[in-house]
């Protein structure tokens, strides 16, 4: 299918098994949560997609591209964001993305196209000429999600996007991210905060190794909160 695919994927470190007969899918315009508590896979798995490791068992497909059998174009569909900033602060936020867009081979006017797009979803148009390093950690989050829809991905990763980011700047970042969604791209986005699943997203709940439960985020949670759900099925708080 395009969107995001994988199937019986497994994984591990020595004798320690991260990920355990691990299958999900994600729709284009469909948002998924990966829910889990540390040490549950969810890097190990975004290492696996990215191709930063190779997984013996199981089938990644991207975009209808199997990632061990045609990996230059299964990422080129692929959009990440990770978890520690990789902006350099020195640049500013137009450069940044410049930078990446001719990594991908896109220069000239086809690029700065892209780049006020990308920047324009994200409402970042206005800041393209600030050095990164003056932006707060929310907008700094946004360039670099704009970033990542340069070469027009069809699936987005994002590894806990709001970590260290306050209130304001996670809903507004979330709330952008749902909307990249509605427009058509399958969004995998990891995390440990119930706050940021909406009723009607996807959810896959991870838990040491393995999928516990996917479906909706209502259908999971059912008649509690989903973070008293997410208790009482992995044993941990969430937020
Ligand atoms: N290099 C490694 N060697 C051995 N075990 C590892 C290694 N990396 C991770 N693990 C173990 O594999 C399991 C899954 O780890 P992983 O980092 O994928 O979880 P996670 O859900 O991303 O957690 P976190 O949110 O803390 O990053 C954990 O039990 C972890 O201790």
């Amino acid at each position: 299918m395009s969107g995001l695919a994988i199937a019986n994927l497994s994984y591990s470190y020595g004798a320690k098994t991260a990920l355990e007969d691990v299958s999900l899918a994600v729709a284009p315009g469909r948002f998924c949560a990966l829910l889990g508590p540390n040490g549950a896979g969810k890097s190990t798995l975004f290492n696996l997609l990215t191709r930063l490791f190779v997984a013996p068992r199981g089938r990644i497909e991207i975009a209808g591209f199997d990632l061990a059998g045609q990996p230059r174009q299964a990422l080129a569909h692929l959009g990440i964001v990770f978890q520690q900033t990789t902006l350099d602060l020195d640049l500013t936020v137009r450069q940044n993305l410049a930078y990446f867009a001719a990594l991908h081979g896109l220069s000239g006017k086809l690029a700065a196209t892209r780049i006020d797009t990308a920047l324009d979803r994200l409402d970042m148009l206005e800041r393209a000429g600030e050095k990164a390093r003056t932006l707060n950690g929310g907008h700094r989050r946004r360039a670099e999600i704009a970033r990542a829809l340069l070469h027009a991905p069809s699936v987005l990763l994002l590894d806990e996007p709001t970590v260290g980011l306050d209130a304001a700047a996670r809903q507004a970042i979330t709330a952008h991210v749902h909307d990249l969604a509605q427009e058509g791209i399958s969004v995998l986005w990891a995390t440990h905060l119930t706050d940021e699943v909406r009723a009607d997203d996807q959810l896959v709940v991870l838990h040491r190794a393995r999928v516990l439960a996917q479906g909706t985020a209502a259908a999971i949670a059912g008649d509690l909160p989903l973070a008293d759900r997410f208790l009482s099925m992995t044993g941990h708080e969430a937020a």
